[in-house]
Order: structure tokens, then C-alpha cells, then sequence
């Protein structure tokens, strides 16, 4: 036994760390790195990052793509920093906000030999924290500075992103009559590794042994809430309850999972490229994600605690039918989801299914 955080609870002060600007220390094997990223980062910190030769700044391949910097590394890019490089430098490089109106200069060196495996790490730390996906990496010799300035310390080996869905635990559930659906109960759950809560909607009393009217919607703060005319997410949500309501019995799982993913400040630097012209995908490509970052692992998982094996999928995201297979969901029957449709989202729906296969 002992008071001490576990792996997936360093993996969480982690992020805060890099929410709030404070360097985090990396440790693979003899290689050590402090990582921070750069859209946190106050320029004191930064200066001290620097003040050496030898910090490189990691960006995903689709940013370095749209930066014409070569990825090396496959999946990511090490740019070298300039010997003047200043934090502003290295935020427009994080941010696509003005690629169109002041081009970053070019050519950007980028490195090649050495391995990449602290900058991949610090890039998924950084999208994990729902920032942009752009940290600075400073190599050290060893962890003596992460000790005397009371850095967090993640080691690889023993503290690497897990390979499932994390444990959720239901921390509490009550009677919530709806307009749409008055038998309504919320569970709130709550996963073991410090990460977003998501929660489940159950309508009536779902026979656990039939495949029940099921719905894995994704947050949409400005769909759902605000009733954004962008996209069809208010619509879906409201329609789908209303089902649920009329046959009364079903579930609605609500998942954290802003923007597919990207949280709500990356949508809303989407949604700015987007009014320069680019579309849903291209967008997401530019900021240095991929189309979709969601963790589709999550709606099976609580499911699952929820009793549910099988389910009629109200969707017309053919991927998340898969995925749902993929992860032991049989879904018996896909029921399509069409509502909402306005001429301010035609474009946006259209590219969903150019692009992602969306079922228009
Ligand atoms: N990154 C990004 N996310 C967006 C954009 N427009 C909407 N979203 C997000 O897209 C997600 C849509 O979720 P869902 O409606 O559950 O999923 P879907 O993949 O469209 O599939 P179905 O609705 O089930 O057919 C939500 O998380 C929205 O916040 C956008 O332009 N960019
Ligand atoms: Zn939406």
C-alpha cells in the first residue's frame, strides 16, 4: 500500500501541469527531456527553456504538413529552434490563426537521427490535455533540475498512456423527468485515471437482456446548448431523446469528448479557419490533429457497466457502428439520425460524408 499517486494519476497532474504552463519532466530510459506546450507557456519559462542550444519544438506531421517542414519522424517533426526563436515564433508555429495573413518563413530545419519517442509522448500528453499539439522540448542530462524545481517526473516505462479504456465507477444517479422524456434517469461516471466524467441518460427501464435504442453522442456545447446552426448536434440530441421518450425505453450516453475530441477552444480555432475557408477536416489538419480524436473505446466501456450488450444504434457514423463491434457491442440494427439539416451546415454535412464516410 502507499499514499503515493499511481501511474495514471501522474498522467493527470501531468496535464494540468501542461494546462497551467508548468514544464513536466520526461524520462525514457537515459534520455530525460523537460516538455512544455507552447500555447501555456509564459515567455519566462520560455526563455529559460532556451537559453541553451539544442530545444526543439514537436508538432504533429499534419501541422508540419501545412508548414512544409519534413516529418522525419513519421508522425511528428522536430523543428530545431531558430538561435533568435521567441515564444511568438514559436506560437505561430503552434497556431495556425494567421497562416494566411503573416506566413511563417520557412525553411524549418528539422531533426532526424536521434529517437523521437520523448516528442511523441509530449505530443500525446499535450492532446490529452486538449491543448494545440505543439510542445517545446528541452533535452537535460538528467532529472536533477525536475527534482530541485519540483517538477512532475512521468517515466515511460512504468507511466505510458494505457492501452484501454479506463475503469469508470457510477458516482451517483437520480430521477430527471424531461420534456422530451419524462421516465429519464442521470448516471454521472467517473473514471479512474483523474479524465473528463461522461454521463449515461436512461430512459424507462431497458430490458438488459434486448438489444436497446442507444445513442453515443458526442458534446457539442454550441449544438447542443447554444443551437449553432454550424452543425446538426442540438437536432440529434433532441430527436434521439424524443425516440427514446416515445418508445419509452432507451440510452443516451452524453461523452465528454468536445469538438470529436479536440475540446472546445480547438473547435472554436477550427471554426476560425473554417470562416477562412477551410473545411471541417482540413481544419482539424492544420491545428495538428487528426479528423477525429475521439476515444470510441469510452462508449462501449460504459455500456458495459450500464448492463448493455447489445444495442440499435441511432447513428450515421458508420465508424462508430465498428468501433462498437470492435470493442464487444453488437449492434443489431443501425437507425439513422437525420434532422437538423440547414443551409448553414450543408457544407459541413457534406464533407462528414465526403470525407468520413458520414451516411448522408
Ligand atoms: N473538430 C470539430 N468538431 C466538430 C465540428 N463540428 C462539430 N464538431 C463536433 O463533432 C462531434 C459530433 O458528434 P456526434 O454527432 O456524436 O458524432 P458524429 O460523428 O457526427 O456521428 P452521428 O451524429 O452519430 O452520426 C461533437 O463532438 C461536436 O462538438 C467541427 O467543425 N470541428
Ligand atoms: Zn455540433
Amino acid at each position: 500500500m502507499t499514499l503515493a499517486p499511481s501511474p495514471a494519476e501522474r498522467r493527470a497532474r501531468a496535464r494540468a501541469d501542461l494546462r497551467i504552463g508548468v514544464p513536466v519532466c520526461l524520462r525514457d530510459g537515459d534520455s530525460v527531456a523537460l516538455v512544455a506546450a507552447v500555447e501555456c507557456l509564459s515567455p519566462d519559462r520560455f526563455a529559460m527553456m532556451t537559453a541553451e542550444p539544442g530545444a526543439t519544438l514537436a508538432i504533429t506531421a499534419r501541422r508540419a504538413e501545412t508548414l512544409k517542414a519534413r516529418a522525419y519522424d513519421g508522425d511528428l517533426a522536430r523543428i530545431a529552434l531558430p538561435r533568435d526563436a521567441s515564444l511568438a515564433w514559436a506560437q505561430s508555429v503552434a497556431d495556425p490563426a494567421d497562416d494566411l495573413t503573416d506566413p511563417l518563413k520557412g525553411p524549418f530545419r528539422t531533426e532526424r537521427d536521434s529517437p523521437a519517442t520523448l516528442h511523441r509522448a509530449a505530443i500525446a500528453l499535450a492532446k490529452e490535455a486538449r491543448l494545440l499539439p505543439a510542445v517545446l522540448v528541452r533535452p537535460l542530462p538528467d532529472l536533477s533540475v525536475a527534482i530541485t524545481s519540483n517538477l512532475t517526473i512521468l517515466d515511460l516505462f512504468s507511466d505510458s498512456a494505457p492501452s484501454s479504456a479506463p475503469q469508470y465507477e457510477e458516482v451517483v444517479s437520480a430521477r430527471l423527468p424531461m420534456a422530451l422524456a419524462r421516465a429519464g434517469r442521470l448516471h454521472i461516471f467517473r473514471p479512474g485515471d483523474g479524465g473528463e466524467e461522461h454521463y449515461a441518460v436512461e430512459i424507462g427501464q431497458p430490458d438488459r437482456a434486448k438489444p436497446v435504442l442507444a445513442r453515443l453522442h458526442s458534446a457539442c456545447f454550441t449544438g447542443d446548448i447554444l443551437g449553432s446552426l454550424k452543425c446538426d448536434c442540438g437536432p440529434q440530441l433532441h430527436a434521439a431523446l424524443a425516440a427514446m421518450g416515445e418508445e419509452g425505453a432507451g440510452v443516451l450516453l452524453y461523452l465528454n469528448q468536445e469538438g470529436r475530441g479536440i475540446g472546445l477552444a480547438n473547435k472554436m480555432r477550427a471554426y476560425s479557419l473554417q470562416d477562412q475557408g477551410f473545411d471541417t477536416v482540413e481544419a482539424n489538419h492544420r491545428l495538428g490533429f487528426e479528423d477525429d480524436e475521439r476515444d470510441f473505446r469510452i462508449g462501449a466501456a460504459l455500456l458495459r457497466e450500464l448492463g448493455f450488450s447489445s444495442v440499435r444504434l441511432m447513428t450515421n457514423n458508420p465508424a462508430k457502428i465498428a468501433m462498437m463491434q470492435a470493442q464487444g457491442i453488437d449492434v443489431t440494427e443501425r437507425v439513422p439520425l437525420k434532422v437538423g439539416h440547414t443551409r448553414e451546415n450543408a457544407a459541413y454535412l457534406a464533407t462528414k460524408a465526403a470525407k468520413s464516410g458520414h451516411l448522408l
